[in-house]
């Protein structure tokens, strides 16, 4: 394997600036409640309202503010996304086995009760990430769901709010940044009640405090700047790959795009394109930044190899550009979602189709899938027992915890039954 284009070097040392900075506002925010909640928004995004929550009555009416044709849009892919975690909803089936005679073992999946979704909206009105974030919690059955989206230009984009309310949020919070995800997940706001898990995409800040919130509340996964893997052979279109390369580049500086090729001619073909797709679009001045910090070309020698090299990036989104392009489905292993062909592209995915467009990034794909309804399902387990199946565990259940030293352990089970496990 060997790079056409390498990655600028550096990112590492300014995560952790990332980090150092997000944890002294955290501990801030913590500290001095709503004051410093204030002082963060007015800091970065200019913003200190009497209330941050959008009155229940501008969410309902901001329809009005909308054209028919993007209402129509919105309405189709909340309903697309809906139909689709209907489906994922089904597959998650409580159990109930008598795994010994007497013994009856049991799992549920029940909703978190509350939510805190943010929608970001930084650079762009991420509307898309509304409905993403608010629908799979709705049909998971959560109980209470609010969104914080940072203001642009005083207000919160009324796209967001007529999403809000088609996806079933109960309250908008004009609210972006770490100042969100605190306020969220310590209840430092007036009405705001501290939510039990925070979920949704976010810039490099946001997701750091996601990341260090974590415990305290739970969150969906770390779904930070935009990543575009492509695989392609020779049998790819060098125009859409680079096309859609920069479909994703356009994110954030930091966003990252990797075309993975077994053909060295595909790759100079569409380093040779890239150019001119970077000057396509009003958007340049960011896609070009993350191209040249964060793009890379790699060619690689067969297949075996693209797939093994795309696995150890663990990329958000992978398109693929290949013959026969439905069998990587089952090679391919690490990734947040996978474009399938050239009939699909990442974009689909971010707006209408259907799966959820929060995704892994910084290699999370190693061990956690997107977000979707079952990130907000606890999987509890229960059981019960005849008395005959209890003796028959007492009996085992003492020997091991007389093993490990845990008398305490072993006598709850040995009130229960007849065996003649001496208790030390
Ligand atoms: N992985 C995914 O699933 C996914 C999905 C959608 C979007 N995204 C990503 O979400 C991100 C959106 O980023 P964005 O910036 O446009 O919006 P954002 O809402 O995530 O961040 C904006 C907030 O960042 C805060 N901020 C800005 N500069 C700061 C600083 N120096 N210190 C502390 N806080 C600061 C501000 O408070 C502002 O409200 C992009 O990186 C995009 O790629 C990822
Ligand atoms: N590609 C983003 C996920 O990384 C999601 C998105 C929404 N709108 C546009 N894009
Ligand atoms: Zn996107």
């Amino acid at each position: 394997m060997y790079r056409l284009k390498e990655p600028a070097p550096g990112r590492a040392e300014n995560l952790s600036e990332i980090s150092s900075r997000v944890r002294e506002i955290l501990a801030d925010i913590e500290r001095r409640g709503e004051a410093a909640v204030r002082e963060y928004s007015r800091r970065f995004d200019g913003w200190d309202p009497d209330d941050f929550r959008v009155p229940d009555s501008v969410v309902r009416s901001a329809g009005n503010e909308l054209d028919e044709k993007l209402k129509r849009s919105l309405r189709f892919a909340v309903e697309q996304v809906r139909g689709f975690a209907e489906h994922q909803r089904r597959t998650l089936l409580d159990l109930e086995v008598e795994t010994l005679p007497g013994l009856t073992l049991g799992h549920r999946h029940v909703p978190v009760e509350s939510v805190g979704a943010y929608v970001p909206g930084g650079r762009y009105t991420l509307i898309a990430s509304t409905y993403m974030n608010v629908v799979p919690a709705r049909v998971a059955g959560v109980d209470r769901v609010v969104v914080c989206t940072p203001p642009r230009d005083g207000r919160v984009h009324p796209a967001v709010l007529y999403a809000a309310h088609l996806a079933g949020a109960d309250a908008v919070y004009a609210l972006g940044g770490v100042q969100a995800i605190a306020a969220m997940a310590f209840g430092v706001l007036p009405g705001l009640a501290a939510v039990d898990m925070v979920v949704g995409p976010g810039n490099a800040y946001v997701v750091e405090a996601k990341r260090q919130v974590f415990g305290r509340v739970g969150i969906d996964l770390l779904a930070g700047p935009t990543e575009i893997g492509i695989i392609a052979d020779d049998t790819a279109d060098p125009f859409l790959v680079a096309c859609d390369l920069v479909g994703q580049l356009e994110h954030d500086p930091r966003s990252r795009g990797v075309l993975i090729t077994t053909s060295e001619r595909l790759a100079r073909d569409v380093l040779a394109q890239l150019d001119e797709h970077l000057r396509a679009v009003s958007t340049e001045e960011v896609a070009r930044a993350a191209w040249e910090a964060g793009g890379e070309v790699v060619v690689v020698a067969d297949e075996d190899e693209l797939i093994k090299v795309c696995d150890d990036y663990a990329l958000e989104h992978v398109e693929v550009h290949v013959r026969e392009p439905q069998r990587m489905i089952h090679l391919l292993r690490n990734y947040g979602s996978l474009f399938v062909g050239p009939e699909t592209t990442v974009a689909y995915g971010d707006k209408v189709a259907g799966p959820n467009h929060v995704l892994p990034t910084l290699r999370a794909a190693r061990f956690t899938g997107g977000q979707w309804v079952g990130k907000y399902l606890k999987t509890v387990t229960y059981q019960y027992a005849t008395p005959a199946a209890s003796r028959e565990l007492a009996e085992h259940c003492a020997t091991e915890s007389l093993a490990e030293g845990m008398v305490a352990h072993a006598r709850t089970a040995t009130v229960r039954s007849s065996a003649s496990v001496t208790v030390g």
